[in-house]
């Protein structure tokens, strides 16, 4: 079998003055070419997890390998840069325009001018937005989704072989949010890239991953594919969550 793409071995982290572990003793490795969404409730320690692929949290114990790399050894600054990173709030910076923003990562690593100009237009077409009418604008002047897909655009512009992407559709409206999930999909499929996605929405979990991490309490409950979830799942948390995605499916049945 080939290196994994990301392993966790037995990897802790409690927060200062906490007492209990926001990730308990996790162990799991994921494939290269993955996409894997994390599902849980609220506090159970999805972004914590997260955040520890790209070292914005250190492990209190355990190590965490990048094809076959621990990470603990590499430079944290060179790790980042490898590793896509999207957040519900985008982090877009607001006094530069789209194609500065695009340009980030490129112009850090000193790109020739003209080859930057041409990725970022790649980049826009790609999430679907016209580089002519995006590229002078400020963030501020585009909407909720059109600037997640900014932020995503910036995420894969250095052609990141993992992507961490943290609530990427949080904050947009339902039918966006399906818009932007086909376009995840699309761009995962084309691009054989590892991805990370943590989620609330059981939906999007399920529909996205080709497995899925089901977390409570810092630990996971069960991780495999969406199908052999939902066919057995390991625990009463995951059954619970399972049934409450029923009961929500019930509701539409009566107005069919
Ligand atoms: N910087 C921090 N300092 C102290 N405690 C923290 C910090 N970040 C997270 N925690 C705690 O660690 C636990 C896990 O938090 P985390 O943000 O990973 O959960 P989550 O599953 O992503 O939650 P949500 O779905 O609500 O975003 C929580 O109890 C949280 O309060």
């Amino acid at each position: 079998m080939s290196v994994p793409a990301i392993e966790f071995r037995d990897v802790s982290k409690k927060f200062n003055g906490s007492g209990y572990y926001a990730v308990d003793h996790v162990s799991f490795s994921v494939e290269e070419g993955e996409f894997i969404t994390i599902l849980g409730s609220s506090g159970c320690g999805k972004t914590t997890l997260l955040k520890m692929v790209n070292r914005l949290y250190e492990p209190e114990a355990g190590k965490i390998f990048l094809f076959g790399e621990d990470t603990s050894g590499l430079d944290v600054v060179k790790l980042r840069r490898r590793i896509g990173y999207v957040i519900q709030q985008t982090g877009l910076f607001p006094h530069m325009t789209i194609e500065e923003n695009v340009a980030t990562v490129p112009k850090l690593l000193k790109w020739d001018k003209e080859k930057t100009k041409e990725r970022v237009r790649e980049l826009l077409k790609m999430v679907e937005l016209d580089p002519e009418e995006f590229c002078g604008r400020y963030p501020s002047q585009l909407s909720g989704g059109q600037q997640q897909r900014v932020g995503l655009a910036r995420a894969l512009a250095v052609e990141p072989k993992i992507m961490l992407l943290d609530e990427p559709f949080g904050a947009v409206d339902a039918i966006t949010r399906i818009g932007l999930q086909e376009e995840l999909l699309r761009l995962h499929g084309g691009l054989k890239k590892t991805f990370l996605l943590v989620t609330h929405d059981i939906h999007e979990a399920f529909k996205l991953g080709t497995k899925v991490m089901i977390m409570n309490e810092g630990k996971i409950c069960q991780f495999d594919t969406p199908q052999n979830i939902i066919r057995n799942p390991a625990d009463g948390f995951t059954a619970a969550l399972i049934r409450s995605a029923r009961e929500q499916e019930k509701l539409w049945e009566g107005y069919v």
